[in-house]
């Protein structure tokens, strides 16, 4: 039977990140994806600046409620929060629904710029959501603010950054370096409380990553849900927005978009052992 995978999350007006993006990646899983709208997420194309519009409260209960209406879902993303609200109600979901995977994508800073988007949601975040995750998966930025750390520049530093993150309680977490990380390559970290393990890509000189972290937070649960182990979904991700980042395209002048469709037969690919991962 196919997997039901439900992405909570903001709605990217522009089409390349938020709900869209894990739409479209787990129908590339090959997966069923159900969708409860956090809040709405719109850049305006002069300042660049981005706006959160959130999704009245009840709104947001009745589709959490409709997604979980047809049974147990085989994994959960969530992203973008938006309010306080929106965390009482994830948090009551999650714990009354049966859902055997939940992938936490920490959203506080997007690309137009680092700036930390909703600060005072931080806290509920780490003590009330990030306990309830097989994984977390921020960014550079992100990881920062959940290890309450100035700078990562090293890998000694990421890994002072993954095990601080770890300790707040979730089962494993992966750092993105990404385009932020210094160095030639796109280095992410994993840390599952026992190994470390880098994940390594040529870092792509290309602005086309709008929507990588969320296609790759997507692809995570994808996996999880398709029955991979938290590493092996992992992996698969990083091929998977690897290879979505080369293709990536521009639809406007100022954001260059993720192409979610580059990378089909994706998990034949992993059986093959492709990919460029080192373990440390
Ligand atoms: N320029 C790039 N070249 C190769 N990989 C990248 C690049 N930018 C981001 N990535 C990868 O994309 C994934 C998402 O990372 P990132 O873009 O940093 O997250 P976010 O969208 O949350 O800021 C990670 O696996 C990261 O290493
Ligand atoms: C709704 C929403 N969530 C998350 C993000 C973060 O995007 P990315 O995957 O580039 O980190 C964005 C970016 O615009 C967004 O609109």
């Amino acid at each position: 039977m196919i997997k039901k995978i439900l992405t909570i999350a903001g709605s990217d007006a522009g089409g390349g990140a938020g709900i869209q993006a894990d739409l479209k990646t787990f129908e590339e899983y090959g997966t069923f994806g159900l969708s409860s709208i956090t809040s709405i997420l719109t850049v305006d194309p002069g300042t660049q600046l981005p706006d959160i519009f959130p999704i009245p409260i009840d709104v947001l209960e009745k589709q959490v409620q409709t997604a979980f209406s047809g049974g147990p879902v085989d994994a959960v993303k969530i992203g973008l929060l938006g309010s306080i609200e929106v965390i009482d109600v994830i948090e009551k979901f999650l714990k009354m629904n049966k859902q055997p995977h939940v992938v936490l994508d920490p959203v506080m800073a997007v690309k137009v710029n680092d700036n930390v988007l909703q600060p005072e949601l931080v806290e509920a975040m780490i003590k009330r959501l990030v306990p309830l995750a097989d994984i977390v998966t921020p960014n550079l930025v992100e990881a920062r603010i959940l290890a309450n750390m100035e700078v990562i520049e090293t890998k000694e530093q990421l890994k002072e950054a993954a095990k601080k993150i770890y300790d707040l309680g979730p089962q494993s977490v992966v750092i993105k370096g990404g385009a932020r990380f210094p160095g030639e390559m796109a280095t992410d970290l994993f840390y599952d409380g026992e190994s470390f393990e880098f994940i390594h890509e040529e870092k792509i000189e290309t602005k086309t990553n709008h929507g990588a972290g969320c296609s790759f937070a997507a692809a995570i649960t994808a996996g999880l849900g398709k029955g991979l182990s938290t590493f092996e979904a992992v992996q698969l991700a990083k091929n998977y927005v690897t290879s979505s980042i080369q293709n990536g395209l521009y639809l406007n002048s100022f954001t260059g978009y993720v192409w979610h469709g580059a990378y089909l037969n994706a998990e034949e690919r992993m059986t093959k052992g492709e990919g460029n991962n080192e373990n440390k």
